[in-house]
């Protein structure tokens, strides 16, 4: 489905075409007999577009920006970006003309995309200049809307302040299109309605497009122009956000809360009815009550493309692998 009511006019940036994912086990391949976790999604964004990504933990939100930054292998005409396969096209990544900017740095002392450690002793000058080929202008700007203390020594900087200094690098190269996954989770109020404010003057501006991704939606009431939303790995629709019936009457946050309680209620009732029938309460549950398919995917190793494992492997001897969502698993 695209989204629809958009100006057709504007190019076509980010296309989905029914994409059907499986995250692969320790073999490479999809457990055998596992439901595909993304199925018969399709979405089409244009330049300018701003869209928020919503849904429950676990719909599959994360996975999705994932598989649009190139980092999951998807058949290449599932997933185009500005006309190309970013799991195929890497120089989509390495020019910068997409950038991802992920939660996984928090966890992370190395910065995603840059290799350079975040919290040695190094003033966020030496990071933050030391990018090259940067147009100096926009720097500044990043500097002055995230109000980066130069001086600051990454060591010793509290979490917020070193996320400022990671979206700055983040940001520093001019992208056409940037996917955000839930990054403002430490910013003050200021920090984050200026960089929220800035987001925005780039699509308006020179007409990038931006998925975010967040169950944050304090001071986002008119940021977005287009809201999808993840259930399960469907999605059940993406409309403009002036075509969203509940947003006439209730807040962003509101809305959003409305459809996740629909959600719940209708997963409650279908879970009672398998139950009335003799059937085991979940759809994708063993015998013994866990709930991944096949010995394949118990012994699936957690491997989330961007950071090759690293945390997870912690997670191996977990059960229900596959009931952990990727912010579930950075709170762990
Ligand atoms: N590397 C992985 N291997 C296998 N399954 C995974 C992996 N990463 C995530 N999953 C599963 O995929 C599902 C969707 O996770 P994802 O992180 O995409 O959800 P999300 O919508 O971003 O959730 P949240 O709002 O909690 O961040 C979850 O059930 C999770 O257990």
């Amino acid at each position: 489905m695209a989204a629809q009511g958009q100006d057709v006019a504007k190019p076509v940036i980010v296309h989905i075409n029914r994409l059907k994912f499986t995250y692969p086990g320790i073999d490479g391949a999809p457990p055998p007999g596992a439901k595909p976790l993304i199925q018969d999604f399709s979405l089409t964004l244009h330049a300018g577009d701003r869209c928020l990504l919503v849904g429950a933990n676990g719909a599959g939100k994360t996975t999705l920006l994932k598989i649009l930054g190139g980092k999951h292998m998807v058949d290449p005409d599932m997933v185009r970006v500005l006309g190309r396969s970013a799991f195929h096209d890497t120089a989509l990544t390495s020019s910068g003309a997409l950038a991802y900017l992920g939660g996984e740095w928090r966890r992370d002392v190395a910065f995603a995309g840059f290799d350079v450690p975040l919290q040695m002793d190094i003033p966020a000058e030496k990071m933050i200049f030391g990018l090259q080929g940067v147009d100096a202008e926009r720097r500044d700007r990043l500097i002055k809307v995230l109000d980066i203390d130069l001086k600051w020594r990454m060591h010793k900087v509290s979490d917020g302040q070193r996320r400022r200094v990671q979206i700055c690098m983040g940001l520093l190269r001019p992208y056409q299109v940037l996917l955000l996954d839930e990054i403002t989770v430490d910013l003050d109020v200021l920090a984050r309605a200026d960089l929220m404010g800035f987001l925005r003057s780039e699509c308006e501006e020179r007409g990038a497009t931006i998925i975010y991704a967040t169950h944050i939606f304090d001071g986002l009431e008119s940021w977005p122009t287009h809201m999808a939303y993840v259930s399960k790995g469907t999605l059940r629709f993406a409309k403009p956000i002036g075509e969203i019936a509940e947003m006439k009457e209730l807040s962003l946050m509101r809305t959003v809360e409305r459809w996740l309680r629909k959600e719940i209620e209708e997963q409650r009732r279908i879970r009672k009815e398998r139950l009335a029938n003799g059937l085991p309460e979940f759809e994708d549950q063993n015998p013994d009550g866990t709930r991944v398919i096949g010995e394949a995917a118990k012994k699936a190793a957690m491997n989330n493309g961007w950071a090759g494992g690293r945390l997870h492997s912690t997670l191996a001897g977990e059960e229900n692998v596959y009931d952990l969502s990727s912010n579930r698993v950075l709170r762990v």
